[in-house]
């Protein structure tokens, strides 16, 4: 048998989390839509899809906050926006697109022996459907969303709890945002940051392992930090 280099020996065991919105999917037209479907009812004016982007990140409650807060609705409506927006996110997915180069990374990173789960901040249920609907879910070992565990992103827990599930061997987190990196941080993960999604921060800000705009870069990206982390 031909011997192994380190760096493929290394790669062979790592445990890669992604985040969803603004990572992997640009799911922004869908949840802008939604989120204008829910304010024609309330008889107010819709937002734009820059406003849309700017509220994501946080989960759909904070979403419905905010986008309650734009359009002057009274805080004690929004629990009930809140139901409502969840009762349509399942169904949002048809205006949902994969980044460029997203699925083929990865196949890359799966075919190289990595072990891939997503953990995001939208709730399990309609992460699996936009994943389904987009062909995505067999990727993936572990899904898990806003609503899986105690607590979301920034904190930590959903970020230990699926590398737990992805097995030993080294971490590596790969998001887009503020958030995400606030989260790998506090699970102290190194950092893949993916510049195309919804960050508002300067992507040099955020002390990344990586910053990519290209997932065809991805891999690469991968096994230079197993290689520097040892
Ligand atoms: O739904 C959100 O607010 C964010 O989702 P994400 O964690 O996949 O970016
Ligand atoms: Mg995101």
């Amino acid at each position: 048998m031909p011997t192994q280099m380190p760096s493929q020996m290394s790669s062979q065991m790592t445990r890669i989390l992604f985040d969803l919105d603004g990572t992997l999917i640009d799911s922004a037209p869908d949840i802008h839509a939604m989120a204008n479907t829910l304010l024609a009812r309330e008889d107010k004016d819709p937002i734009s899809l820059d406003e849309a982007r700017g509220f994501v990140g946080n989960g759909a409650k904070v979403f419905v906050t905010r986008m309650c807060a734009a359009r002057s609705i009274k805080t004690s409506e929004e629990p009930r926006l809140h139901k409502d927006f969840l009762a349509l996110y399942e169904t949002a997915v048809e205006l949902t697109v994969p980044y460029p180069g997203a699925i083929e990374a990865l196949t890359a990173l799966k075919a190289a022996g990595h072990r891939l789960g997503v953990a995001t901040n939208k709730p399990e249920s309609p992460a699996r459907a936009v994943l389904e609907h987009l062909n995505m879910t067999s990727f993936f070992e572990v899904i898990l969303g806003g609503d899986s565990c105690a607590t979301h992103k920034p904190d930590p827990l959903m970020l230990h709890e699926g590398f737990k599930r992805l097995g030993d061997g080294p971490a590596l987190f790969v998001g887009d945002s503020e958030i995400d990196a606030a989260a790998a941080k506090n699970a102290n993960t190194p950092f893949l940051l993916y510049t195309e999604g919804y960050r508002k921060a300067p992507a040099e800000s955020l002390g990344a392992a990586a910053i990519f705009s290209d997932f065809a870069t991805l891999p690469e990206h991968v096994t230079q930090i197993l290689e520097s982390t040892g």
